[in-house]
């Protein structure tokens, strides 16, 4: 097991190089002022507020919030440490630096050195956000059937605790059939709030009634997690691969119950995880019930699996305080792995992952300057309101009232749309951002005309769909070898539609080969962008990649939007096809024979389409 120390070795500490980036158009006096770690005790006025720029740019950049240590400095690095009384001079400053943040400061640890003398703190720095908005934070629950996702989910969000014959999962299931059988079959949500403080806000049921307030949640939270419920049965695999490419999930929280172990679907899981780049943390269920020597045994294999060549994370068991920060602050390196040993039933360790769970940070980058972009993952008719759609919204600011594009339909093609409500976590607010989750009401449309895997684009996005991409593929497991011709589910963002292979750069595929493949959609084009890692899987068969090269389709046109579309497609959507060594929107590779282009002996693409295919005209859009 790898201890604190030994993962501080592969990390990098982010706070001192932080420190010395802060402000390149400082004076070198304050430059030096800020790397000592004498420089909270008693800075004057300039030095405070280059102290308090360099928080904020901390706050910014980490969405809102920061992890700050304070006794260490990059110039006395050597001699780390204050002493009480410094550290004392320190938290003052640190305090009365709250208002001028508009944040909360939280003492997280404090290590002791040199014989209890000098002292090294930790903080947590939390922006003041208003009532309508919270940092979201997005968690895959993954892990075999009956592991205890469900029951860990009710018992974390609900603040109750589990009788072991599947109370606190009561307050989760959605639909009759599975409160029957006990088998989650739907991606479902819930969600946990945190306030600057880092109490959870989500307040026990008053009403005798199951249901949690969501808009009481996110009015009172700074922060919410929303845990997305992957099934856990291998007969719902497909909601499941949805729900980690379609939710974008920021980490997977795989878990495995300590009697059973590591079986079924559990590697299945660690393995999609793996392939989409999400940092993975376990929690071990049920070691209430399960014997020593079988916890032992779990941990063993779990432990080995973890560290073996395909998946090479370092296991962290998380026994303590200090090991929630040392595992939090490093975190985002996918490397690490903590791994949290609970009981549903006695409620052992859950305070531990709570805490763990309110220093998670999202991993998207919001990009509030770019336009928006919108991926759909879910649909609804709501009476009295119309259509709904859900899903993530990637990039840019979206808000109420705007005209976005709506698109792909079966065509191809793109129709404007305005928004005219929206709501995150189920309360209405007037706007949403880049990495957050939220649904929109809109206007003029009908729930026939949409479907999962359609986008909201901002006019300044040109609309572009595609019926065929290059991806760079690996093969993780197919029984025999793969050719041209094959066909098999493409789940990538939220797209989920079967492709053909239509050309590889190899003759055949087997297991653990890699190849750059050229894929059609069967169904209906789809809007696409380069490096967006996606899923290839049918029966047994699975492979990973991310999108390369990007073939644009030309949409059927009728004659009196014919000339428009005709200037638009010339700038926006040439026939010739985007790769990822190139801007999107800027340049386009010359000439008409991408093979060449391309520099290597793959099979001659097929012709560019630039008319509907008969097949497609008649599919209806799937849902
Ligand atoms: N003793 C004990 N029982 C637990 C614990 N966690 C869950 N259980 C029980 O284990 C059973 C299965 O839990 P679920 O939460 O339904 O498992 P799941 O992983 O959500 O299963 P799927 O939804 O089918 O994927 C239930 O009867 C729970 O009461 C625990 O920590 N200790």
């Amino acid at each position: 097991m790898a201890t604190a120390d030994g993962i501080q070795a592969f990390v990098d500490d982010p706070i001192p190089k932080a420190m010395s980036e802060v402000e390149e158009q400082q004076s070198d006096a304050i430059r030096q002022y800020l790397s000592k770690k004498t420089a909270w005790i008693s800075p004057n006025e300039e030095q405070f507020d280059s102290l308090a720029s360099f928080v904020k740019k901390r706050l910014d950049e980490g969405h809102g919030e920061t992890i700050l240590e304070i006794g260490t400095g990059v110039i006395d690095a050597e001699t780390p440490g204050l002493l009480a009384d410094e550290m004392e001079a320190s938290i003052a400053t640190l305090k009365s630096m709250q208002a001028v943040l508009d944040s909360e400061v939280q003492l997280l640890r404090q290590k002791s050195l040199a014989n209890n003398t000098r002292f090294v703190n930790e903080f947590l720095i939390r922006r003041h956000i208003d009532q309508e908005d919270f940092m979201e934070v997005r968690v895959a629950v993954t892990g075999n059937v009956d592991a205890g996702k469900s029951t860990l989910l009710g018992v974390l969000t609900h603040g109750v605790l589990d009788d072991g014959r599947g109370v606190a999962r009561q307050k989760l299931f959605r639909h009759k059939h599975e409160v029957e059988t006990g088998r989650t079959s739907s991606v479902g949500n819930d969600i946990l709030g945190f306030d600057a403080q880092g109490e959870i806000v989500n307040r026990p049921d008053t009403h005798g009634n199951q249901a949690l307030d969501w808009t009481d949640i996110c009015q009172r939270a700074t922060k919410v997690v929303t845990f997305i419920d992957l099934a856990g049965h291998e007969k719902y695999l497909k909601t499941t691969v949805f729900g980690m490419t379609g939710h974008a999930p920021d980490y997977a929280m795989l878990m495995v119950g300590a009697n059973a172990g590591v079986i079924g679907m559990t590697k299945e899981h660690l393995g999609l995880a793996l392939a989409l780049g999400v940092p993975v943390f376990v929690v071990v269920t049920k070691i209430d019930m399960a014997p020593p020597n079988v916890l032992q045994e779990t941990m063993k294999i779990l432990q080995r699996i973890l560290r073996s060549p395909g998946v090479r994370k370092i296991p962290l068991l998380v026994q303590n305080n200090d090991d929630v920060i040392t595992c939090a602050t490093n975190f985002t390196s996918e490397r690490l792995c903590p791994i949290f040993q609970v009981s549903n039933v006695t409620g052992e360790n859950l305070d531990l992952l709570k805490k763990f769970l309110n220093l998670l940070t999202t991993r998207m980058d919001a990009c509030l300057d770019e336009p928006a972009e919108f991926q759909i993952d879910d649909l609804y008719a709501v009476p009295g309101v119309g259509t709904v759609v859900s899903g993530t919204t990637l990039k840019g600011v979206i808000k109420l009232g705007d005209n976005l594009q709506l698109g792909p339909d079966p065509l191809g093609q793109f129709k404007s749309v305005q928004i005219r409500s929206i709501h995150r976590k189920r309360m209405s607010v007037r706007e949403c951002k880049g990495g957050q989750t939220s649904s929109f009401a809109l206007r003029k449309i009908k729930k026939s005309e949409l479907r999962k895997g359609m986008v909201l684009l901002s006019p300044a996005i040109p609309p572009v769909a595609y019926w065929e991409f290059e991806a760079d593929l690996l093969i993780l497991h197919h029984p025999t070898t793969i050719s041209a011709k094959y066909q098999a589910m493409v789940h990538c963002g939220s797209i989920r539609q079967t492709a053909t292979i239509i050309s590889m750069s190899v003759e055949h595929l087997r297991t653990g080969d890699r190849a750059n493949v050229r894929f059609r959609f069967i169904k209906s084009p789809e809007y696409l962008r380069l490096g967006m890692k996606l899923v290839f899987r049918e029966g047994r068969t699975k492979a990973i990649g991310s999108v390369s090269r990007l073939y644009p389709h030309v949409p059927a046109q009728t004659s009196n939007t014919r000339a428009k579309t005709r200037s638009q497609t010339a700038s926006a959507a040439s026939s010739n096809p985007v790769t990822t060594d190139q801007s999107q929107s800027s340049k386009r590779v010359e000439g008409s024979d991408e093979a060449n282009q391309s520099g290597n002996k793959r099979t001659k693409p097929a012709k560019i389409m630039t008319d509907v295919p008969e097949e497609q005209t008649v599919n209806k859009p799937s849902s």
